[in-house]
C-alpha cells in the first residue's frame, strides 16, 4: 500500500517574526508543493528498515528497525491521535541517530528536517519498516515555508495509514480529511516544525494545512475571504539562511531591548490588521483597487522597516527593494529573512504574471 500527500508553501504578507511574539500575521498558500510518498513493504519484500529518500538533495538514509528499537526510548508508547512534544531524552536519541549519518558541512541544515521526520514517523508508526520519499517544488530554506510543507505533507501521509485513525479511501482512492483530521495533521506538523525551527509560531504549518489566506495570532486561525486581485512577484535572493537562528536572534534582541521591541511588535500587529481590513473590504471599481494597492504597498514598506529594526534584513534584500523602488513598487522580505525570498506587490496597472496567490491546501 502506498499513500501520497502534498502540502503547499506560503508567503507571509505581513507579520513574520512578530507573530512568534504574539502579533497578528497574514499568510497565503502558494501553488508550489512538497510531496511525500509512504509505502510499507509487503512480507514478500523481506525489508526490515525505515528508509528516507530526500530527492531534492539527492540523499537516502536507512535505519534498521532493530537500531530504532535500541536507541529510541519511548517507541510504541505514543498515540497518533494525541500529538505530543519530543522529550529531551528522545531529542538526544534522535540527535545521535542523525549524527551517525555524518552529513557533510554543506548539508548540516538537513539534520533538523531528518530529526523532524524521525520524530513524526516513530510517533505515529513506531518502528514499522517503510519507505518514505520526499520531493519539493519549493526552494529549501528560502522563506517559502518548505519546512512546514514537509511537516504537513509528512503528517498527512503518516496519519492516512495510521491504524488509530481508520480513515477511508473513498472515491478512486482519494481521502477526504474533515476538520478534526486537518486539525490533527496541523498539530503533528507543528511538533515537526518545533524540531526544525525551535520556536515556531505555527503560522506556516497552519496555512499549509488549511490553504487559502489566513490571519494568525497566538495560535488562533481566522480564514480570510477576499475578492481583491492580488499579485506578488517573488524574488529569491538565493542567499541561504536558517530560520531557527534568525528567530533566536530576534528573541535575543527582544530580551535586550524589551520595551522598544514590544513597541515594534505592536506596530507590526497594527500593520497586519490593517492589511486584513484592506484585503477583506469589498472591491467596487478599479479606482478602489488602485487605492487599496497603494495602501498595501505602503504597509509592506512599513513592515519591512520594522523587520530591519528586528535585524533580519540583508544586503541582497535591500538591493531588491532599491531596484523595485525605481519602478515605484513596494517590496518586503517574506518568511525569516536574512536572505531568502522577497515579495514585490505588482499593482493591476502593471499587469504581468507575478505569482498569483493561489487557493490551495494540501491534498492526499
Ligand atoms: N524537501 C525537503 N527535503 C529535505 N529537507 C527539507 C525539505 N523541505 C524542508 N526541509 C528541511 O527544512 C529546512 C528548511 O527550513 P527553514 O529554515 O525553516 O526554511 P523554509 O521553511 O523557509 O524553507 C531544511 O534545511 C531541511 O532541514
Ligand atoms: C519567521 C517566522 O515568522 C516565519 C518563518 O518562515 P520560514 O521558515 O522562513 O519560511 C517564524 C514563525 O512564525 O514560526
Ligand atoms: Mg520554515
Amino acid at each position: 500500500m502506498e499513500v501520497r500527500a502534498r502540502a503547499p508553501g506560503k508567503i507571509i504578507l505581513a507579520g513574520e517574526h512578530a507573530v512568534v511574539h504574539g502579533s497578528t500575521a497574514v499568510s497565503a498558500a502558494i501553488d508550489l508543493y512538497t510531496y511525500v510518498s509512504l509505502r510499507f513493504p509487503t512480507p514478500h519484500d523481506n525489508d526490515d528498515a525505515l528508509k528516507l529518500q530526500l530527492k531534492d538533495v539527492d540523499l537516502e538514509f536507512s535505519w534498521p528497525v532493530g537500531k530504532l528499537k535500541e536507541v529510541l526510548p519511548e517507541l510504541g508508547i505514543k498515540s497518533a491521535s494525541s500529538p505530543s512534544s519530543c522529550s529531551l531524552e528522545t531529542t538526544k536519541a534522535i540527535a545521535s541517530l542523525v549524527e551517525e549519518l555524518n552529513l557533510v558541512d554543506a548539508k548540516l541544515g538537513l539534520a533538523s528536517g531528518i530529526s523532524a521526520f524521525l520524530w513524526l514517523y516513530t510517533s505515529i508508526h513506531g518502528e514499522k519498516p517503510a519507505k518514505v520519499v520526499v520531493t519539493s517544488e519549493l526552494p529549501l530554506g528560502s522563506g517559502l515555508g518548505s519546512s512546514a510543507a514537509l511537516c504537513v505533507a509528512l503528517s498527512a501521509a503518516l496519519l492516512s495509514l495510521s491504524d488509530s485513525l481508520k480513515l477511508d479511501f473513498g472515491h478512486q482512492g482519494w481521502q477526504t480529511f474533515g476538520d478534526s483530521e486537518l486539525d490533527l495533521v496541523n498539530k503533528w506538523a507543528f511538533e515537526g516544525e518545533k524540531m526544525i525551527h525551535g520556536r515556531p509560531s505555527g503560522i506556516d504549518n497552519t496555512v499549509s494545512t488549511f490553504g487559502n489566506m489566513i490571519k494568525f495570532r497566538s495560535g488562533e486561525l481566522t480564514h480570510i475571504k477576499t475578492n481583491m486581485p492580488l499579485k506578488m512577484l517573488v524574488t529569491n535572493t538565493k542567499v541561504g539562511r536558517n530560520t531557527s537562528a534568525l528567530v533566536a536572534g530576534v528573541s535575543e534582541r527582544a530580551a535586550r531591548h524589551g520595551s522598544a521591541m514590544a513597541s515594534v511588535f505592536k506596530a507590526v500587529d497594527s500593520i497586519s490588521n490593517e492589511v486584513v481590513a484592506i484585503i477583506q473590504s469589498p472591491v467596487s471599481d478599479d479606482l478602489a483597487i488602485t487605492e487599496k494597492e497603494e495602501k498595501l504597498g505602503e504597509l509592506m514598506e512599513m513592515n519591512q522597516g520594522l523587520l530591519q529594526c528586528m535585524g533580519v534584513s540583508h544586503g541582497t534584500i535591500e538591493a531588491v527593494i532599491k531596484t523595485t523602488l525605481k519602478y515605484k513598487l513596494a517590496t518586503k522580505l517574506t518568511g525569516a529573512g536574512g536572505g531568502g525570498c522577497v515579495l514585490t506587490l505588482l499593482p493591476t496597472r502593471i499587469g504581468g504574471r507575478g505569482m498569483e496567490i493561489s487557493f490551495s491546501g494540501f491534498s492526499s
